[in-house]
């Protein structure tokens, strides 16, 4: 049995626990946020008419509790397929149900009231949780509602904005959330393991997606582009900063990628494969956008480390949301191995939020735009991704993943693209993490294209392919 499937049935059981756990912690937080301050005082208040109950002479209480429990390490070396998992550690949350009896009054109040402590230090914790995992977004929204609020304001003094920054989410896609399944939607494609398996690990690899017939035109594409045979507008022809500064080579040795072919219909028919886009409906519906194209061409590395890509999260360079309707597609030209710098993901991580990121300090130099996450945990399970020509990953936009370096001497080639459902939506990313890649890109344009007023949510726009469907708000 592959580490995937037996992983599989473990998180599975993990999953329902902490299922139930985190529905209780939203009922709770949902009750408690109702409640808010006033819910608080009418609480303590509920506690001394409770203490002045039993005083007259009340017995008998029944009282559930819900406990977290920490379980050890859990640690699982093994090797199958193209998935190796080098380390497992996780925290198991546990339900328990305690009845207790009371005997002496005094000292049942007493545990009453450690236990209304506990139970708010319990939720304090928990709220900290949230705070982390998922009121941070939403705070975010409050800071970007102020900014596009300021922003709206400002705007109507000029200009009519030419695209629509959004602070909510249409309401089609608030509504077809489903209850179980945060980052797919209900299809008749995907395996129930399958789904569950992007669900909990935010990638999905499957094999032999894209025809050989069809990445041997890309490839033959790619080499016209480089000889100059073809002029695509828009296209952005990147050389790594380990030549970009140095040697003049004029062939495809030069060229690291290839990014934004929308304008090149042989490229650009990768985005629209439909076999392709059966996969990337599951993510983002039946109205869909191409956002974002590359062909990656990972040079060997040049002694300098600089043909990885360091961890990052993809979201980090869109501002759009929400994260879970947008997929990234990224096909294997070749096999693609550790050797020649395949992809490695960290699984999972696709749960979390939007981390900072910058450039790495590297000592060899970091092509330009090539953020990393500051922080993440090192110790964090690695999957890296073998895979054969043909073969396709889906990941999420949160996924923190990146490339090793080249070290043979072939150059390693992708094609990709990120789709977003067309319901997307515009953020303003004014006041948030994402700030310092706004700012690159603004001035790159500037610089290339001598746009002065254009704004980093219109070099999306203008960028954007419907590849299936009606293009609603993108
Ligand atoms: C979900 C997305 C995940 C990702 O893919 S993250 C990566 C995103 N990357 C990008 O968007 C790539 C952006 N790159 C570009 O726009 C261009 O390649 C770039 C860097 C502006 C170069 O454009 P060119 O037309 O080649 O301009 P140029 O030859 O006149 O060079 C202008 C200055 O840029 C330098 N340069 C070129 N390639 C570089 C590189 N790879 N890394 C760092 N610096 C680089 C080049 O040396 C030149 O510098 P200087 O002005 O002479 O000091
Ligand atoms: O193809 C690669 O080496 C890395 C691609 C990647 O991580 C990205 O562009 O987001």
């Amino acid at each position: 049995m592959s580490w995937t499937h037996r992983d599989e049935e473990g998180r599975g059981r993990r999953r329902k626990k902490k299922e139930k756990g985190r529905i209780g912690k939203k009922k709770r937080k949902r009750g408690r946020k109702k409640k808010g301050k006033k819910g608080k005082k009418r609480k303590k208040r509920k506690k001394g008419k409770k203490r002045k109950e039993r005083k007259k002479g009340k017995k008998g209480k029944k009282r559930k509790k819900g406990k977290k429990r920490k379980k050890g390490k859990r640690k699982n070396v093994e090797e199958c397929q193209n998935l190796v998992v080098v380390e497992e550690e996780e925290v198991v949350e546990e339900e328990e149900e305690e009845v207790v009896e009371e005997e002496e009054e005094e000292v049942v109040e007493e545990e009453e009231e450690e236990e209304v402590e506990e139970e708010e230090e319990e939720e304090e914790e928990v709220e900290e949780v949230e705070e982390e995992e998922e009121v941070q977004p939403s705070g975010q929204r409050t800071k970007m509602s102020r900014a596009a609020d300021r922003l709206k304001h400002l705007i109507g003094h000029l200009d009519r904005p030419s695209v629509d920054i959004r602070t909510s989410p249409a309401a089609s896609l608030a509504s077809t959330l489903p209850l179980n399944f945060r980052y797919s939607l209900d299809n008749s494609l995907l395996t129930p393991e399958q789904r569950r398996f992007y669900e909990e690990n935010g990638f999905l690899l499957i094999k032999n997606l894209v025809s050989h017939e069809d990445i041997d035109r890309f490839r033959q594409e790619f080499e016209r582009i480089c000889r100059r045979e073809v002029d695509v507008p828009g296209l952005v022809v990147m050389r790594d900063v380990a030549i970009a500064k140095s040697e003049f080579v004029s062939d495809q040795r030069a060229v690291s990628k290839l990014q934004d072919f929308q304008e090149d219909p042989e490229l650009f028919r990768f985005c629209a494969l439909p076999q392709v886009l059966e996969y990337v409906e599951c993510f983002t519906g039946p109205n869909i956008m191409a956002m974002h194209t590359m062909l990656i061409n990972k040079p060997p590395d040049a002694g300098k480390k600089t043909s990885r890509h360091p961890m990052h999260q993809d979201l980090h360079y869109f501002p759009f949301r929400p994260a879970h309707r947008i997929v990234c597609a990224w096909t294997a030209m070749e096999t693609v191995n550790r050797q020649n710098g395949c992809l490695v993901v960290l699984p999972g991580t696709h749960t979390g939020t939007l981390k900072e990121h910058d450039y790495p300090e590297w000592e060899g130099g970091v092509n330009k735009m090539y953020h990393g996450v500051r922080d993440f945990d090192p110790a964090h399970p690695r999957v890296h991704l073998e895979m054969q020509k043909g073969d396709t990953v889906f990941f999420h936009p949160l996924l923190i993943h990146g490339s090793g370096m080249n070290q043979t001497k072939g150059f390693r080639k992708a094609i990709s693209c990120h789709y977003a459902a067309a319901e997307c939506y515009y953020i303003d990313v004014k006041g948030t993490t994402q700030e310092n890649i706004e700012k690159e890109v603004k001035e790159l344009a500037h610089k290339r294209y001598n746009l002065d007023h254009i704004s980093f949510q219109d070099t999306w726009a203008f960028r954007g392919r419907l590849v299936k469907g009606d293009r609603i708000s993108l």
